[in-house]
């Protein structure tokens, strides 16, 4: 099974690093100078413990790529989407699967747009990364899953291919009869998640141990919710009590990569992850004044990075 990683950052270089040290057929679509690097160091893995792995990895650039793919996993960020699209093109062939891990839900239904709906499975990848300084991929919290389906729920011989795979490189992975359930239950987490830390400025622990921030959390969550409810993806019971007590438990140090993006002054994924809601509400005319207050920080973020007032 050819497999094309689209960006070897923090998840793409996680997942495909695993998949290369285990011997899969994989390939990293790259922009120039991660190409230059990579060529260099490889591709370094730091776990928990502060151990460097170096995994020798493959590299191609898009003006070099060619078809045949069977799996495209696509792991850019929201911001470098439209370019990566581009560039990918000419690898999509009549039996290429792409598998998207972004977070949000909006990107599904560009790709379905561009490459047609057959080409399109849902995924949802738990784990908690970031690129170092040098490009090493840092783990920074414990656990790395994947879940990915047909978008309409079926099962296929590609996705039990694919399974087969990543459990051979010794991954946490599972075939999902619900991808876009999980999808939008991942969105909640990240949303509520996101919006709280950004507001409140830290960690779940930090924000519990507030008079009043659990209470804060949960009406953030009750927001989101009440979107997703509205759009016909109401969270199920054991995904919403999993949010709940994730992102209300004493002492945790989780934060989301939305969170820890704004805190390092990088760009952020704030209009698929928290405007993309807003915007929803305001059409079906719910209340969120907490997101749009969370939203609107992010903005005014962005709009400072960019040097607009
Ligand atoms: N980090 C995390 O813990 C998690 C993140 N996610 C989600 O996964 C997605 C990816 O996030 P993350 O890995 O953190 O992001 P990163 O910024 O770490 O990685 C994205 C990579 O994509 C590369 N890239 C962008 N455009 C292109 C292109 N046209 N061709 C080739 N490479 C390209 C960038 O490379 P370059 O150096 O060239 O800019 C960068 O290395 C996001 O939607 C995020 O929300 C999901 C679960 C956990
Ligand atoms: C919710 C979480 C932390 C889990 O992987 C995530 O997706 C992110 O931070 O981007």
């Amino acid at each position: 099974m050819r497999i094309l990683i689209v960006g070897a950052g923090a998840v793409g270089g996680y997942f495909g690093a695993c998949l290369a040290q285990a011997g899969a057929e994989v390939t990293f679509l790259v922009r120039p100078a991660r190409a230059a690097s990579l060529a260099i160091t490889g591709l370094v893995l730091v776990d928990l413990d502060c151990e460097r792995t170096t995994v020798p990895v493959t590299t191609v650039t898009a003006d070099r790529l060619d078809d045949g793919w069977d799996v495209v996993l696509l792991a850019v960020k929201a911001t470098g989407l439209a370019s990566a699209l581009v560039d990918l093109e000419p690898a999509i062939g009549a039996q290429t699967v792409i598998l998207p891990i972004l977070n949000g839900i909006d990107h599904i239904s560009s790709l379905c747009e561009r490459f047609g709906a057959q080409h399109v499975l849902g995924g949802v990848a738990v784990v908690a990364t970031e690129l170092g300084s040098d490009g090493e991929i840092v783990q920074v919290a414990p656990g790395a899953s994947i879940a990915f389906g047909e978008l309409d729920g079926t099962t296929s011989d590609r996705t039990t291919c694919l399974l087969d795979v990543l459990a051979k490189a010794g991954l946490e992975a599972a075939v999902s009869e619900s991808i876009m359930r999980d999808v939008w239950e991942k969105w909640l987490f990240m949303a509520a998640g996101g919006a709280a830390s950004v507001l409140l400025g830290g960690t779940v622990g930090a924000i519990v141990a507030t008079t009043d921030g659990a209470d804060v959390v949960r009406l953030l969550i009750k927001e989101v919710v009440g979107v997703q409810r509205a759009e016909g993806y109401p969270p199920r019971d054991d995904a919403l009590d999993r949010v709940l007590k994730v992102l209300t438990q004493p002492g945790s140090s989780f934060t989301t990569s939305l969170y820890r993006d704004f805190k390092a002054g990088r760009p952020t994924e704030v209009e698929p992850i928290l405007g993309s809601l807003v915007h929803r509400a305001v059409i079906r005319r719910i209340g969120t004044p907490l997101l749009r207050a969370a939203t609107i920080r992010l903005r005014v973020h962005e709009n400072s990075l960019s040097g607009s007032p």
